[in-house]
C-alpha cells in the first residue's frame, strides 16, 4: 500500500483499462482472492487512521464495491474492531464476490444494521465504486450527506461513490472539507484513476492510497499519469545570463500592467538570463522595485531569439500584436488575453495551428473558461472531463497545453497527459496566473523543450504554495518565489 503524493510517479488507468487488468487478474487467481485482498487492505488502512475507534461504520452498496466494504467488515471485526454494517445489496441480485465477502462478514459475528449508528469514529465508504452507473440518490444520497457532514474521518472504497473515476466530476455535493469537516481518505484498488486526481476528485478523495492488490498493470493502457517531482536542476558554474535565455512579456494594457509585471517578476525570479517588460500601455512607469526589468516597446523587440510570453494583462490592445507573436517567437506561452483573442479570430488560430507544424515551442496556460472559449463549447463541458479538454486543445494547435484549476492536466500532441498534484486553493487569487505564465516562459528560454517546461513550472508554482507560510499569499510574493 503506497500514499500518493505530489511527488509520486504512477500511470492511471481509467474504468475501462481497470477493467481489464481486474479481468486479467482475475483470471489466474483462485475465485475471491482480488476482494479479500481489497477488503483487507481496506481494513488495514481504516485501523491506521483510526486505531481506538470505537464504533466503525461501513455503509456499503449493491455491488462489489459494497462487496470490498463487507470484507473490510469481516477483517476488521476479526482483529476486535466493532463494525456496523449498513447494506444496500439485495440478497437476490448481489454479485458472486460481493456474496461471498456477505457470508464472510456474517459468519465472523458484524453488526448489520437498517440505519447509521447515531455516532461513528470512522465511517467507511463503500456504496459505489467503478460500477456507478447514475448520480447516488434516496436512501444512498441521504447516508453520503451523513457521512460527509459528520466530523468523523471519511475513507472512501477505491473512489468516492458518486465520483466519475475517469473525469474527476462529482454526481452528488457534500459538504466541502474544511467546514467543521474531519479528514477524508480514498483507498484505490488495483489502479489509481485520473478522477481522484482532477476536477473535484482531489477534494471528493482528500488523501489517496494505492493498494495494487498484488497484480501487474502491464496488460492495460493508462489515461493519463502522474509525472512526480521534476529533477533537481543545478546551475553550471560556467553559466552566463545568456545560458537562460531572453523572455519578452508582451501585456499589461492600459490598467493591467501589473499583470504582466508579474509574468516578468516570476520569469525573473524563476531564473530567465535577461526579461524584458513589453507593455502595451506606453505611458505605463517602470517598475522600480524591479530594476532587473527592462522596458521595451513591443515593436522593437526582435522576437525572433527570444520567448515571448504573450497575453497577461493584454486586454483587446494584444491582439494586434499576436501575428507577430505567433510567426516570429522563438518560443511562446499564450496567456488570458491572448488565448482569448485567439478564441475570437479564426486567422489567428490558423497562425497558432501553423505554429504547432512549424514545431516551434508552445504552451497556452487556459484555465477553464479560455479553454472553453477556444473549443467553443461551456466551461462546464471543459470542467466535465478535463482530460479530454486539454488534449483536444494540444492536438488542434499543435501545443503543450496547461489546463489549469485543481489538478492542472498538461497534455501535448501524441503524448500521455499528465496531472499535477502540487498547488491547493490557495492560489485561487488574483495574478498567480500571470505568475504561472512567468514562470513556464522562464523555464522554456532556459531550454527545456515545452512539454518539460510547462509541466515543471506547475509543478514549483503549486509546490511554493503548498510551503507557503501562515502569512497572506500574493501574486507578487509567489512570483519571488515566496521571498
Ligand atoms: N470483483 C472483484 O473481485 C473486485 C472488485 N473490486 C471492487 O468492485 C468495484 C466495482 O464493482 P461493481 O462493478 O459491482 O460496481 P459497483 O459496486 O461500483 O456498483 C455497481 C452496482 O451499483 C449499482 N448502482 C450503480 N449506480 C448506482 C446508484 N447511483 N445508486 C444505486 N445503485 C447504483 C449497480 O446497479 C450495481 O448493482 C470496484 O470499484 C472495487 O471497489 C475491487 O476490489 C477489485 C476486486
Ligand atoms: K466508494
Amino acid at each position: 500500500m503506497q500514499r500518493v503524493t505530489p511527488s509520486t510517479v504512477a500511470d492511471l488507468f481509467d474504468v475501462a483499462g481497470t477493467r481489464t487488468l481486474e479481468q486479467v487478474a482475475a483470471a489466474t487467481l483462485a475465485p475471491h482472492t482480488l476482494m479479500q485482498r481489497a477488503g483487507l487492505a481496506v481494513a488495514r488502512l481504516a485501523m491506521a487512521i483510526a486505531p481506538h475507534a470505537r464504533t466503525v461504520w461501513i455503509a456499503c452498496g449493491p455491488g462489489n464495491n459494497g462487496g470490498d466494504g463487507l470484507e473490510a467488515a469481516a477483517q476488521m471485526k476479526l482483529r476486535g474492531f466493532a463494525p456496523i454494517v449498513t447494506w444496500l445489496g439485495n440478497p437476490d441480485r448481489v454479485p458472486p464476490d460481493a456474496r461471498a465477502s456477505l457470508e464472510r462478514a456474517r459468519a465472523a459475528g458484524v453488526a448489520f444494521a437498517e440505519s447509521p449508528p447515531v455516532a461513528w469514529d470512522l465511517a467507511i465508504d463503500a456504496l459505489l465504486g467503478i460500477g456507478a452507473s447514475r448520480a447516488p440518490d434516496g436512501e444512498m444520497a441521504e447516508w453520503l450527506r451523513r457521512m460527509h457532514g459528520d466530523t468523523a474521518p471519511v475513507l472512501s472504497v477505491d473512489v468516492p461513490s458518486g465520483l466519475d473515476a475517469d473525469t474527476g466530476r462529482l454526481a452528488l455535493d457534500r459538504t466541502p472539507p474544511g467546514n467543521g469537516h474531519a479528514a477524508r481518505f480514498c483507498l484505490s484498488l488495483l489502479t489509481l484513476k485520473p478522477g481522484l486526481f482532477t476536477a473535484q476528485g482531489r477534494d471528493a478523495a482528500g488523501e489517496v492510497w494505492l493498494d495494487d492488490l498484488d497484480c501487474s498493470a502491464s496488460a492495460a493502457t493508462p489515461a493519463a499519469w502522474l509525472a512526480g517531482a521534476p529533477p533537481n536542476r543545478p546551475r553550471l558554474q560556467s553559466s552566463h545570463k545568456g545560458s537562460y535565455g531572453d523572455v519578452a512579456v508582451i501585456g499589461g494594457a492600459p490598467g493591467m500592467a501589473g499583470a504582466a509585471l508579474l509574468a516578468a517578476s516570476a520569469a525573473l525570479h524563476a531564473g530567465a538570463g535577461r526579461v524584458f517588460a513589453a507593455l502595451l500601455d506606453g505611458h505605463a512607469a517602470l517598475d522600480t522595485s524591479q530594476p532587473e526589468l527592462m522596458l521595451r516597446d513591443p515593436a522593437s523587440l526582435d522576437l525572433s531569439k527570444m520567448t515571448a510570453v504573450a497575453g497577461c494583462g493584454g486586454g483587446a490592445a494584444i491582439r494586434a500584436l499576436l501575428p507577430r507573436v505567433l510567426s516570429t517567437a522563438q518560443r511562446a506561452v499564450i496567456d488570458a488575453d491572448a488565448l482569448n483573442a485567439i478564441a475570437l479570430d479564426p486567422a489567428l488560430q490558423t497562425l497558432l495551428e501553423a505554429r504547432g507544424r512549424r514545431g516551434l515551442p508552445t504552451v497556452l496556460t487556459p484555465h477553464p473558461l479560455e479553454a472553453a472559449r477556444l473549443l467553443d463549447v461551456g466551461t462546464s463541458a471543459v470542467q466535465a472531463d478535463r482530460l479530454s479538454a486539454a488534449q483536444r486543445l494540444a492536438d488542434r494547435f499543435g501545443s503543450v497545453v496547461a489546463l489549469k484549476g485543481s489538478g492542472t492536466v498538461i497534455a501535448a500532441p501524441g503524448a500521455r497527459p499528465r496531472i499535477n498534484l502540487t498547488g491547493n486553493a490557495r492560489l485561487a487569487s488574483a495574478g498567480t496566473g500571470d505568475v504561472l505564465a512567468g514562470m513556464v516562459g522562464s523555464a522554456l528560454a532556459g531550454g527545456l523543450p515545452a512539454l518539460e517546461a510547462a509541466q515543471e513550472a506547475v509543478w514549483h508554482h503549486g509546490d511554493l504554495a503548498d510551503h507557503w507560510p501562515a502569512t497572506p499569499l500574493t501574486a507578487s510574493a509567489l512570483a519571488r518565489g515566496g521571498r
